[in-house]
């Protein structure tokens, strides 16, 4: 399992580090084998950021993320991060980044090999390879051998899922993957992460679309300006949302048979209804606490002050 515990992180900005940024406070769950979590927000809520410390690309600056009771930020050596990476791997939103277009883009794969493989044989590699491929719907006649230019985002993307494969990972971190696909491909890759999920990887899929998320997980997270505002079960956070942030998100969705100020005066109507005392709301001058209230099995929200907008 992989196991956010309270986890913050605070970047040095401004002129010689002098500043602080938190961009992300507090936040704790789980991502499960065989279970794929959303991470929804906004632009700058501190999604990747939670993603790049599980790939340790960042550092953890209080709490901690543990993968199978593993500390993360604890690994110390090559054999132990060589170990790490080859359970856990992230694939990002721009797929030609990953790339370096002077070379054929499977060299990807031959990282790998050198890396971790180095006493296979060509042809077992070879079979390893056209396996991956396949679990990603590939045709190795048509992307090996090719330089990234050759390639299109979706089968690029698709290489760095295989390359994952040939590790046998438990865990992704799939980072916008879909964002800069087309409609088509779309649907391929989230077929596709599906699929893995089935097989019992755990995946934390970080997106900005609602959509998305509702269509692919099972458990959502709701991230406000680095702070965990809502979590549980995707149905649930789904069918009934209660921190206000998560409501206004979810009516921001364009309603095509709906005009904005429609949207905005329900959700008026319905705050002002909805009068009833909750064990989430705090009282004036009350601060927010670290915990999460569980509303109904599964359903957690930050505690809020009613009424106070968002
Ligand atoms: N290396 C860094 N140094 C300083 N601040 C950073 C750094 N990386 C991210 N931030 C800041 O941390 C906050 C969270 O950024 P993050 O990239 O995690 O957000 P995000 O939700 O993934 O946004 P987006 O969807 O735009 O990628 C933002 O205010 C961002 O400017």
């Amino acid at each position: 399992m992989l196991k956010f515990d309270r986890v913050s992180k605070v970047y040095k900005v401004g002129a010689f580090g002098g500043g602080e940024l938190t961009a992300v406070r507090d936040a704790s769950f789980e991502v499960r084998p065989g279970e794929v979590v959303s991470l929804i927000g906004e632009s700058g809520s501190g999604k990747s950021t939670l993603g790049k410390m599980v790939l340790r690309i960042a550092s953890v600056t209080r709490g901690a993320i543990t993968c199978d009771d593993i500390n993360v930020s604890g690994l110390r050596g090559h054999q132990q991060r060589k170990a790490y990476y080859r359970k856990v791997q992230g694939v990002f939103q721009d797929p030609f980044s990953s790339y370096n277009p002077v070379f054929k883009a499977d060299r990807v794969f031959a990282m790998i090999r050198s890396e971790y493989y180095s006493g296979v044989s060509d042809a077992e590699w070879r079979k390893k390879v056209d396996s991956a491929l396949e679990v990603v719907r590939l045709d190795p006649g048509q992307v090996l051998n090719k330089y990234p230019h050759q390639l299109s985002g979706g089968q690029l993307q698709r290489m760095l899922l295989a390359r994952a494969l040939l590790l046998d990972i438990d865990y992704l971190v799939a980072d916008e993957v879909i964002s800069m696909l087309d409609a088509s491909t779309r649907i391929d890759v989230l077929n596709l992460l599906a699929d893995l999920k089935a097989r019992g990887m755990g995946i934390l899929f970080i997106t900005h679309d609602l959509a998305l998320g509702n269509y692919i997980s099972d458990q959502t997270v709701i991230l406000y300006k680095g702070s965990i505002v809502e979590r549980g079960v995707t149905e649930k956070v789904f069918a009934d949302p209660r921190h206000p942030y998560t409501k206004k998100l979810f009516a921001s969705v364009p309603q095509f048979h709906k005009k904005w100020d429609e949207v905005e005066a329900e959700l008026r109507e319905r705050e002002a209804a909805d009068t009833a005392s909750q064990p989430y709301h705090l009282g004036e001058g009350e601060e927010v606490p670290g915990e999460l209230v569980e509303v109904v099995e599964g359903h957690f929200v930050q505690p809020f002050h009613p009424r106070v907008a968002v």
